[in-house]
């Protein structure tokens, strides 16, 4: 039974998903070797809290439920029944993160990893209790967005799956269980695929960027919501979908690398909102209206999706 939730690292993903575990009822301890991150992170975490009211989730009953921030990974992850780890997309930091606490937990502590698709059965090389590692991949932003991917590596437990996804069950959330350990694991696969071509679209000067929005979000993002891939082959017919890609998949991206375009930005230290500038130019202000704007939107499309409304 898991009831205390420690969150190692707290950047873009670790505010969000501490509202929405303490939301469920857990008692959850939230932890980053920065500073300034457990600073930025206390002023995430009323934020995400207003949109889980917006979503209707209900509040625990008073007592449970709670966070608490602390700059003490012993102190984090004691007497812990899950740890997710939340740091950088690198195995090498990860796997740093995992050695720093075999020591402190039980040998039957569940230490689950936010990777965006480092395969499982890497990550266990740096545990010692492999059995007990698996993947839990969270959407951002993750007070938001419902599913969340459940992966187990080689030599996973079946209990171990089996128990992260009944805890995502219990608080209202929507498990997928990844029968493979492979890159990325479904979620990233697909949005990655769909991104390479979106990039070599605008790479090329085929469409401009807000144009290219446009098309998939009024195009495909809309309508996949409500009609998934597999559905969608249906509703289309298979017989246009096997004329089409007979001649079309041979002219998509197929680049094993990373676009120039995104090359020349990250070199020059353009990464997005969080730097002011990446495929799009923000000021603090815009960021923090568009902020709120795409959370005001996700948050009464979910409700529709869901029959709420
Ligand atoms: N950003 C996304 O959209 C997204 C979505 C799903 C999953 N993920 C995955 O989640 C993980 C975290 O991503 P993010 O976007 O939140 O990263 P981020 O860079 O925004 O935040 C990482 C945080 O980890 C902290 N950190 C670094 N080393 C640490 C250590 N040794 N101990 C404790 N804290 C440490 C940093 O100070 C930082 O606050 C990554 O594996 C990422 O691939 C990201
Ligand atoms: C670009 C991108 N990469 C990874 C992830 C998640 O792992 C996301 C996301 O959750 O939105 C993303 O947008």
């Amino acid at each position: 039974m898991i009831r205390r939730i420690a969150i190692i690292g707290l950047g873009t993903m670790g505010p969000g998903m501490a509202a929405r575990l303490a939301r469920g009822g857990l008692q959850v301890v939230a932890y980053d070797v920065a500073p300034a991150a457990i600073e930025r992170a206390r002023s995430m975490l009323s934020v995400a809290e207003t949109v889980l009211d917006a979503l209707a989730i209900a509040p625990p009953p008073a007592g449970v439920g709670t966070v608490r921030f602390t700059d003490d990974l012993g102190d984090a992850v004691s007497g812990a029944d899950l740890i997710i780890e939340n740091v950088p997309e690198n195995i090498s930091v990860k796997g740093d993160v995992y050695r720093a606490i075999d020591g402190l937990i039980a040998s039957d502590t569940i230490v689950a990893s936010d990777t965006s698709g480092i395969p499982i059965t890497k990550l266990q090389e740096h545990i010692s209790h492999p059995e007990r590692m698996v993947g839990m991949h969270w959407s951002n932003p993750p007070h938001i967005i419902p599913m969340i991917e459940v992966i187990a590596g080689e030599t996973t437990a079946p209990q171990t799956v089996a128990t992260i996804r009944d805890l995502i069950r219990s608080i209202g959330l929507l498990p997928v269980v990844v029968k493979k350990d492979v890159p990325g694991f479904v979620e990233n696969r697909v949005l990655y695929a769909l991104l390479r071509e979106a990039v070599d679209l605008v790479e090329r000067g085929v469409i401009d960027p807000e144009d290219l929005d446009t098309c998939v979000s009024w195009g495909i993002g809309y309508k996949i919501a409500v009609i998934g891939p597999m559905a969608l082959l249906d509703m289309a017919g298979l017989d246009i979908y096997k004329s089409v890609s007979s001649f079309l998949n041979a002219d998509l991206s197929n680049r094993d690398d990373v676009a120039p375009m995104v090359l020349e930005k990250t070199n020059a230290s353009k990464f997005g909102i969080k730097s002011g500038e990446g495929m799009f130019s923000y000021t603090p202000e815009q960021t923090k209206a568009l902020q709120g704007e795409r959370a005001r939107k996700l948050v009464a499309v979910r409700r529709i999706l869901e029959g709420r409304e």
